[in-house]
C-alpha cells in the first residue's frame, strides 16, 4: 500500500473507516485509535517532525479546512426567496397577479414593483450586516502550535490536516481528532464531548478502548486541556472530527437575553394588533358594499405597512454597525447581541493579571527562610519551570530567570498545577538521587510541610515558624510582591519514577520566590471612566488577599474588605448574593467560586461583565452576562466569551461600553419610530375606513409609503447619540416604550383625524385629491419626526448623522416629487391644489411642534422600574 492509499484508509470513509463511527454498510466500527500511535504515523506518512509546508497544503486541497460544515452562508437568492415566500409578501404578489388578471395592469405593475423593491432592500441589508458579523468571527479565529518543515508555527485550526503534529497546552482546545504521541500528565475536559465530567488523563496507548469516553490514547476536538502538556498527531479533520466542535463552541447561540424576548413580545403584539386591524377594515368595506378587490388590496397593503417587518433587520444592522465602530475601537464581538449586553452591564467582575497588572511578571528574588537570597531555592524553584506544560506567567518568570545550576535537575516527571490544590510538582534527579519539588501558594505549600531547612538544617516546623513565613509573604504582598512557596521531600524509592498530588505531604520548606507584576499605568484613568460611566469594578482573583488589596489601591478602587475563597464558600448562594453586592475585592477563589460570585451578583438584577483570559476564568466568562477576553487569552477563555479585547487594556473597555449604549439607543430610536407611527396609522386607518366614502390611500400609494419610510430610516445605525442617553447603563424598560408608543401614537391620530377633518368636511376633497394630500402629509409626518424623537433635548441642539439627514431627507424628497410630478399618475395622485397642500403642510407642522413638545413626557424613564 503507498503512502496517499494508506492515508486515505485512514481518512476517508468506507468500510475500513476508523472515526468511531458506524460505516454505512453496517460493519463494526473501527476508530482510528485501534492502531497504535506508530502505525498511525506510518499510515499517515509523517514523522514526529510533522509535514512539510507543501505537503500541508497538498493535504488541505484535499480534505478541505478543518472545520464543521456550518450553515452556509444564506444566499442572495435564497434570501430572496425566504422573503417572498413570507405570507404577506406572497398575498401581495399573488393580489398582483389577480389584479392583471382583471385587466387592472397599472396596479398590478406597481404593485410588484415596490414590493419586489422592499425586499430586494431588506435581502441586500441583512447580507452586508451578515458579512460583517462574519468577518469579525474569521478575525478571532484560533491557531494552533503545529510542527511543519520541522520547527513549530501557529497555524490557524481550519488550516490543519491530517498527519499534522500539533503541541498542547494548559487551555488549548484540541483542533482535531488523533493520537497521543506525547504526555506530560495533560489531562483533558472532554465533558461535553463524551459526557464524562471529570477530566481525563491522557497517555500513550494502545488502549484498545471502544468508545471515545475510555481511550486515553486519543484526544477529541473540543475537549480542553486543563493541565499538563501533550503532542497530538491528528486523523481527522473537519467534518469527520467530533461534531466540529472546535467551532460549535465558538459558534453557539448564548440564550435570549432580557432585550432580544423584548423585542420578540413587541413584535408578536404587533402582529395580533396588526391581524386585528385588517378584519376590521375588510368588514367594515364589505359592510358599506365597497369595490371588494379594492378593500382586500389595502388591506394587504395595510398589513405590510403596520408591520415592523424592518425591526429584526435595523437590529442586526444597528448591531453590527456597532461590531464594526467596536472593532475600529480594538474590541471584537463574537456574538451580536453581545453589544447591546456591554452597554447594560453596571458590573464587571474582573481578574487581575493582565487586564489591571502588566502579566509582564519577573522573579524578583528567592530566598530562604532567613529572608537571605539562595541559590539553591532558585534552583529548586525553576527546575521544571522550562517544561512545556507549565505556561502559568509566574513559572514562565522562573523559567526567564533560571540559572545554569538548574539544569543540574533533570525533572522525570511531574504532577501538574490545578487551581484547586495550587501547588505543582516535580520529580527530579540530580546525580542519581531523586526529589520532589513542590511549589505553589504559600499557605498551600505550607499546609503540606512538615519541617524547614534553616542555615542548611532541617528543623521541624513549629507553628511560630508557619506564621512567621506567612508575615513575611503578607508583608511583601502589602507592596504587591506575588510570591510562590518553594518546598521539598523525599520520593518512594521506587524503580518506576511516579509521581501525584498524594506525594505533597510531610514536605521540607526550602523558600521563598517574589515576582513583581506592576500594575498597567492607563489601569486607574480607565477605572475612573468606568466608575463615571455606572460600571462598578469587582476584583475576583486566585492571588493572595494582601496582594489584591495592593493591586486596588493601585488602581484606585474605592476601599473595599476582601472576601476570601474560604468565606466564599462559607456562604449559601443568598447570603453570597447580599454579601457580594458590597464587597468589591475576592482572593484565593477557585475557578467554581469565580462562578459563583458572577451568578450571585446576577442575582441581584445586575448586568454582569466577567473579564479574565486564564483556564480559570473561562467558566466564570461563560456564567457572566457579558463574557470578556483578551486576545492572548486562552484557547478556552477565548472561546467562552461574547467579546474580545486586541488591547488587554480596560480603557478600550470603556470604549466599547460606551459604543453598547450607543446602538442600544439607536434601536430604540426605531422602535419608537416603529411603534409611535405604526400604533398611529392603525387607529386612523380604522377610523377612516369606516368615516370615508373611499380609501385613505390607494393600496399601490400604501406599498410606496412604505418602501420611502424604510429607505428614509437607513441611516439611523449611524446616528450620534445624546450624551446623556450614553450616561448609564441601560435597560430593557418595556413599560416606558409602550407608554411612548401610545402617546404619541395618539398624538400622530389626532393630527390625521385633523387632516381628514380638513381635506373632507372644509376643502370637500374629491377622492385621488384626498389621497394625494394624506400621502404627502403622512410622510412629513413619518419621516421628520425622527429628527424629534431621535433626542430627548430640543431637536436643534444636537445635530444629526449626516447619513441619517440624507436617507430621511431623501425619501421624504423622492416622496414629494413622485406624488406632484407627472409619474404621480401612475400610482394615481392628482394635483390636490394649494390650498389643501397649504393645510397638510400646517397640519405637518403643527403635529412636529406638538411631538416636540410632548416628546419629553413620552420618554421619560418610569420611575417604578427604572433600573438605574
Ligand atoms: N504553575 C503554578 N505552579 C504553582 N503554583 C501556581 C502556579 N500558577 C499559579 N499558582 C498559585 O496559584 C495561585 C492562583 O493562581 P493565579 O494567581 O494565576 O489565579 P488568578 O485568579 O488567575 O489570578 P489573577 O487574578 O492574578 O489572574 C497563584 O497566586 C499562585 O500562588
Ligand atoms: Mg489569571
Amino acid at each position: 500500500m503507498d503512502a496517499a492509499a494508506r492515508l486515505d484508509d485512514v481518512t476517508r470513509p468506507g468500510p475500513a473507516r476508523r472515526d468511531g463511527r458506524p460505516a454505512k454498510n453496517g460493519a463494526e466500527p473501527q476508530p482510528f485509535w485501534s492502531v497504535p500511535v506508530s502505525q498511525g504515523f506510518a499510515e499517515l506518512g509523517v514523522s514526529r517532525a510533522g509535514l512539510s509546508s507543501v505537503e500541508a497544503k497538498a493535504r488541505l486541497a484535499r480534505f478541505g479546512p478543518n472545520e464543521a460544515p456550518t450553515e452556509r452562508r444564506k444566499g442572495i437568492l435564497r434570501g430572496l426567496l425566504r422573503r417572498l415566500m413570507e405570507p404577506l409578501v406572497a398575498l401581495l404578489l399573488i393580489a398582483a397577479v389577480l389584479a392583471g388578471v382583471v385587466g387592472d395592469f397599472v396596479s398590478s405593475g406597481i404593485i410588484a414593483v415596490v414590493v419586489l423593491l422592499s425586499v430586494a432592500l431588506e435581502t441586500w441589508q441583512e447580507g452586508r450586516a451578515q458579512a460583517a458579523a462574519e468577518a469579525l468571527k474569521r478575525s478571532v479565529a484560533m491557531r494552533a502550535a503545529v510542527m511543519r518543515d520541522g520547527i513549530v508555527v501557529e497555524v490557524p485550526v481550519a488550516r490543519l490536516v491530517p498527519g499534522d503534529v500539533v503541541e498542547l497546552h494548559p487551555g488549548d482546545i484540541v483542533p482535531a481528532d488523533g493520537w497521543v504521541v506525547e504526555s506530560q500528565s495533560m489531562r483533558v475536559d472532554e465533558a461535553a464531548l463524551t459526557g464524562e465530567p471529570y477530566p481525563v488523563e491522557k497517555r500513550l496507548g494502545p488502549s484498545g478502548a471502544r468508545t471515545r469516553a475510555e481511550a486515553y490514547d486519543a484526544v477529541f476536538a473540543g475537549g480542553s486541556v486543563l493541565s499538563g502538556a501533550g503532542v497530538m498527531l491528528v486523523a481527522v479533520t473537519g467534518a469527520g472530527a467530533t461534531l466540529g466542535a472546535v467551532e460549535a463552541s465558538l459558534e453557539s447561540e448564548p440564550p435570549p437575553t432580557a432585550f432580544q424576548r423584548g423585542l420578540a413580545d413587541l413584535g408578536r403584539l404587533i402582529v395580533r394588533l396588526t391581524i386585528l386591524l385588517v378584519a376590521f377594515v375588510i368588514v367594515a368595506q364589505v359592510a358599506f358594499e365597497r369595490p371588494l378587490m379594492d378593500a382586500f388590496l389595502f388591506a394587504l397593503a395595510l398589513a405590510v405597512g403596520v408591520t415592523p417587518e424592518l425591526l429584526p433587520m435595523v437590529t442586526t444592522m444597528t448591531l453590527s454597525r456597532g461590531a464594526v465602530r467596536l472593532a475600529e475601537r480594538r474590541v471584537i464581538c463574537k456574538a451580536l447581541p453581545a453589544i447591546h449586553d456591554l452597554g447594560a452591564m453596571d458590573v464587571l467582575c474582573t481578574d487581575k493579571t493582565g487586564t489591571l497588572t502588566e502579566a509582564r511578571i519577573e522573579l524578583a528574588s528567592a530566598l530562604d527562610i532567613e529572608g537571605r537570597p539562595s541559590a539553591r531555592v532558585l534552583a529548586l524553584a525553576s527546575a521544571g519551570a522550562s517544561l512545556g506544560g507549565d505556561n502559568s506567567p509566574l513559572v514562565k518568570a522562573l523559567a526567564a530567570a533560571r540559572p545554569a545550576a538548574a539544569e543540574e535537575w533533570r525533572v522525570l516527571c511531574s504532577a501538574p498545577f490545578d487551581f484547586q490544590r495550587r501547588r505543582s510538582s516535580v520529580l527530579a534527579e540530580k546525580a542519581g538521587d531523586r526529589l520532589i519539588i513542590v511549589k505553589g501558594a504559600p499557605e498551600a505549600v505550607l499546609a503540606a510541610c512538615r519541617t524547614i531547612k534553616r542555615a542548611g538544617q532541617t528543623r521541624a516546623l513549629e507553628d511560630d515558624a508557619r506564621l512567621q513565613a506567612l508575615r513575611i509573604v503578607d508583608e511583601a504582598a502589602g507592596r504587591g510582591l506575588r510570591c510562590l512557596a518553594v518546598a521539598t521531600g523525599t520520593p518512594s524509592p521506587a524503580e518506576e519514577p511516579k509521581l501525584s498530588p498524594a506525594d505533597e505531604r510531610g514536605l521540607t520548606l526550602e523558600g521563598l520566590c517574589f515576582f513583581a507584576d506592576p500594575v498597567k499605568p492607563t489601569s486607574r484613568e480607565a477605572i475612573a471612566r468606568l466608575a463615571a460611566m455606572g460600571v462598578r469594578i469587582k476584583i475576583l482573583s486566585g492571588d493572595a488577599p494582601a496582594v489584591v488589596a495592593h493591586v486596588a489601591r493601585e488602581v484606585g478602587l474605592p476601599p473595599s474588605s476582601v472576601l476570601s475563597g474560604d468565606q466564599v464558600a462559607g456562604l449559601s448562594d443568598a447570603a453570597l448574593a447580599e454579601t457580594a453586592a458590597h464587597v468589591d475585592l475576592f482572593a484565593r477563589l477557585e475557578p467554581e467560586q469565580k462562578v459563583r460570585v458572577v451568578r450571585a451578583l446576577s442575582a441581584t438584577g445586575s448586568t454582569v461583565g466577567f473579564l479574565g483570559d486564564g483556564i480559570n476564568d473561562a467558566p466564570a466568562i461563560r456564567a457572566a452576562d457579558v463574557g470578556l477576553s483578551v486576545d492572548g487569552a486562552t484557547d478556552v477563555a477565548r472561546s467562552a466569551a461574547d467579546l474580545i479585547l486586541l488591547e488587554g487594556d480596560l480603557g478600550v473597555l470603556a470604549e466599547g461600553v460606551q459604543e453598547g449604549r450607543r446602538t442600544h439607543a439607536n434601536i430604540l430610536k426605531y422602535i419608537r419610530m416603529a411603534t409611535s407611527s405604526n400604533f398611529g396609522n392603525m387607529i386612523s386607518m380604522a377610523i377612516a375606513s369606516v368615516a370615508l366614502p373611499f380609501l385613505p390611500l390607494a393600496p399601490a400609494q400604501v406599498l410606496l409609503n412604505n418602501l420611502l419610510y424604510d429607505v428614509s430610516e437607513a441611516g439611523i445605525p449611524y446616528d450620534s447619540v445624546d450624551p446623556d442617553e450614553a450616561r448609564a447603563p441601560h435597560g430593557w424598560d418595556i413599560a416606558r416604550i409602550y407608554r411612548f408608543t401610545l402617546v404619541m401614537g395618539l398624538l400622530s391620530s389626532a393630527f390625521d383625524l385633523a387632516s381628514f377633518a380638513i381635506l373632507r368636511l372644509l376643502l370637500e376633497a374629491p377622492e385621488a385629491s384626498f389621497q394625494t394630500a394624506w400621502f404627502i402629509e403622512s410622510m412629513i409626518t413619518q419621516i421628520l419626526v425622527v429628527f424629534i424623537i431621535r433626542t430627548s433635548g430640543p431637536f436643534w441642539t444636537r445635530r444629526p448623522h449626516p447619513l441619517l439627514a440624507a436617507s430621511s431627507l431623501g425619501a421624504l424628497g423622492c416622496a414629494i416629487a413622485v406624488a406632484l410630478s407627472p409619474l404621480g399618475a401612475l400610482f394615481g395622485f392628482v394635483d390636490p391644489g394649494a390650498p389643501a397642500l397649504a393645510a397638510m403642510l400646517l397640519v405637518s407642522f403643527g403635529y412636529l411642534a406638538a411631538a416636540e413638545l410632548t416628546k419629553r413626557f413620552a420618554m421619560r424613564p418610569d420611575r417604578r422600574c427604572s433600573t438605574a
